[in-house]
């Protein structure tokens, strides 16, 4: 998982504890489409654990399920309803500058600055699976500083979910930019079964 995002910002007053932040936050519990960056309050703000604009904070809501999917391993599922826009679950993992990462892994032709790798630690996000029709969106949210390269990564609903669909989002990899370390690109088949689907995750 890499964010490669770069953005000036421009300070505003917080709408809930009117501290400055940078750029408007989400006033609301859920957020409606995929922005560059949101910005919530957080431990430099006066508003406290309650403030409407932390919607990301709040950890796990839904009751997650990690569950056996035929030809793609371990996938997530809910076992509640997730109404669309709803926070889903933090993509936890190692940060690492990505150049280390690519020593002793596969390499990307755009490489950002850091990557979070779930491989050794991570939470129930290290399980959820590519679709090319996902249900949920990848959502960079700053709260407690304001560096982008090192925002949090949070899995947001793209729509309504009933429960006991899988959990899918889009690994966003483009085809043909994943390396092995012989050089020769390296192919892995999608198994999303979307109408759509580009049959390849990279
Ligand atoms: C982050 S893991 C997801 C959890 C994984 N299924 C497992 O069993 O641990 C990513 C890996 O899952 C598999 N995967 C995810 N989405 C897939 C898809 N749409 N089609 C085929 N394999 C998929 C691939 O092996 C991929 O490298």
């Amino acid at each position: 998982m890499t964010t490669g995002l770069t953005r000036k910002v421009r300070l505003v007053k917080c709408p809930k504890c009117w501290q400055l932040l940078p750029e408007p936050a989400e006033d609301g519990r859920i957020l409606i489409e995929a922005k560059d960056v949101v910005y919530e309050c957080g431990q430099n703000c006066g508003c406290g654990p309650g403030c409407v604009n932390r919607v990301s904070q709040r950890g796990i809501q839904y009751r997650l399920e990690v569950f056996r999917a035929p030809r793609k391993g371990w996938a997530v599922r809910s076992w509640d309803f997730i109404p669309s826009g709803a926070p889903v679950c933090e993509y936890i993992g190692i940060l690492n500058r990505a150049d280390q990462v690519e020593k002793h892994d596969e390499q990307k032709s755009e490489v950002p600055e850091f990557c979070i790798d779930a491989g050794s630690a991570g939470n129930i996000a290290r399980f959820i699976n590519h679709s090319c029709e996902p249900n949920l969106f990848v959502q960079c949210v700053l709260s407690s500083h304001q560096d982008i390269k090192l925002a949090r990564v949070v899995l947001f609903a793209a729509d309504n979910i009933p429960p006991l669909q899988e959990l899918t989002y889009d690994y966003g990899y483009a085809l043909d930019s994943v390396f092995g370390p012989d050089g020769k690109v390296k192919r892995m088949p999608c198994y999303c079964g979307a109408a759509d689907c580009r049959k390849r995750l990279f």
